[in-house]
């Protein structure tokens, strides 16, 4: 049969199915298939090789209204956030992924073209990486929910963020603050939230772009491992508060030194002036990039795209964060405080 008679045939067949069968069908167009893929989308499980015999698993979900809003952002856009920071948290182990799966709610006014949409944004991201799109679920619901749950594995073992070790040197590898200012953009209607990312102009796009989805360095984790990180985590809910999670977790303060911080303010000057926002607050307190923080032994060769930005120094209690030997409040993004 050629392809063409092969695809009119599904359609007849999905023209038959149920609207979930025929949705669900429609969605497995547009999963790419992993390198480990034993049995993938369509089954009760999937089957997903591991030949290390351990593996590395991490769950986030994005919210309507709390991580996005259909206003500012396409199903597409959605689509591939959800991935990204699922995968940036597999990079932050020092890891690869292997397989994700994709659980969503869907509301009465969302339409099955349009979840198609958000899932062939979430495959695109996903072909980024090696891994493969293997399952998921669709369920009825008041708010737009995708929840994901990824797996991988770390070639070169797992940097945890809590094996920060004095002497360190911190590194950050990707951006900081750029979709805190691309946020602040579309809150302030400088940028409308109905133009596409391509219609943005030049100097303020890559900020809208940055929050719609993030483009955490994936391939960096892994190098960061093998360079032999001791600590590394992303960055999701700002560096400040970030920062603050590893220094507790290691029992160590990360000292950061303003002038090696100075080159990612400078980056956002063009969007915090539009905006009206300090580019310093957004480079400290600014989440959502999922960059990733990084703490290297003294003598590493940092991969490429790492910038040193500070160095490990003991802890007289807990963990604490300095910025030019200054304390540095935690002020990024926590879900459950009042805003
Ligand atoms: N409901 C939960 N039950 C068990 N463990 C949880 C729960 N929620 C979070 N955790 C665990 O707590 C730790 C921190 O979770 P958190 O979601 O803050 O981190 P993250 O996923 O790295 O960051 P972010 O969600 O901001 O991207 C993780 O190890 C996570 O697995
Ligand atoms: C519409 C809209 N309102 C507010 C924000 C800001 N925001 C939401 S969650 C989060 C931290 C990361 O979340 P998590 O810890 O769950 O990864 C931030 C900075 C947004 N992105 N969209
Ligand atoms: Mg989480």
């Amino acid at each position: 049969m050629d392809p063409e008679q092969e695809a009119q045939m599904g359609r007849q067949w999905e023209a038959q199915m149920g609207r979930e069968d025929a949705l669900i069908a429609a969605m497995r167009r547009h999963l790419p298939v992993g390198e480990r893929t034993l049995i993938g989308s369509g089954d009760d499980c999937a089957s997903i090789a591991a030949p290390e015999q351990r593996f590395i698993v991490t769950t986030d979900a994005i919210v309507e209204n709390e991580h996005f809003t259909l206003e500012w952002s396409s199903f597409h856009d959605v689509g591939r956030r959800a991935a990204a920071q699922n995968l940036a948290d597999i990079a932050a182990q020092g890891g690869r992924a292997s397989a994700l799966v994709v659980a969503l709610v869907m509301p009465p006014y969302v339409s099955d073209e349009q979840v198609v949409d958000l899932v062939t944004g979430f495959g695109q991201e996903v072909s980024c990486t090696r891994a493969g799109v293997v399952g998921g679920d669709v369920t009825a619901g008041s708010q737009l929910v995708v929840s994901v749950t990824a797996l991988g594995y770390t070639p070169y073992g797992d940097v945890q963020r809590g094996n920060a070790q004095v002497g360190d040197v911190v590194a950050i590898c990707g951006t900081l603050g750029f979709s805190y200012v691309g946020y602040q953009l579309l809150k302030t209607g400088q940028v409308p939230g109905t133009l596409r990312t391509s219609e943005v102009q030049p100097t303020l796009a890559p900020y809208v772009d940055t929050y719609r989805a993030p483009h955490p360095p994936y391939e960096a984790g892994v190098l960061a491992a093998q360079a032999g990180a001791h600590a590394m985590m992303d960055i999701s809910d700002g560096l400040s508060t970030d920062a603050k999670r590893m220094a507790d977790a290691s029992a160590v303060t990360l000292a950061f030194v303003g002038t090696q911080l100075r080159g990612f303010s400078r980056q956002l000057k063009p969007g915090a002036e539009a905006a009206g926002v300090d580019p310093w607050e957004c480079v400290l307190n600014g989440g959502e990039d999922h960059s990733l923080l990084a703490c290297f032994p003294p003598e590493s060769t940092l991969p490429d795209g790492f910038q040193v930005v500070g160095r490990v120094e003991e802890s007289a209690e807990g963990g604490a964060v300095t910025l030019d030997g200054r304390p540095v409040a935690e002020a990024g993004w926590d879900h459950l405080s009042e805003r």
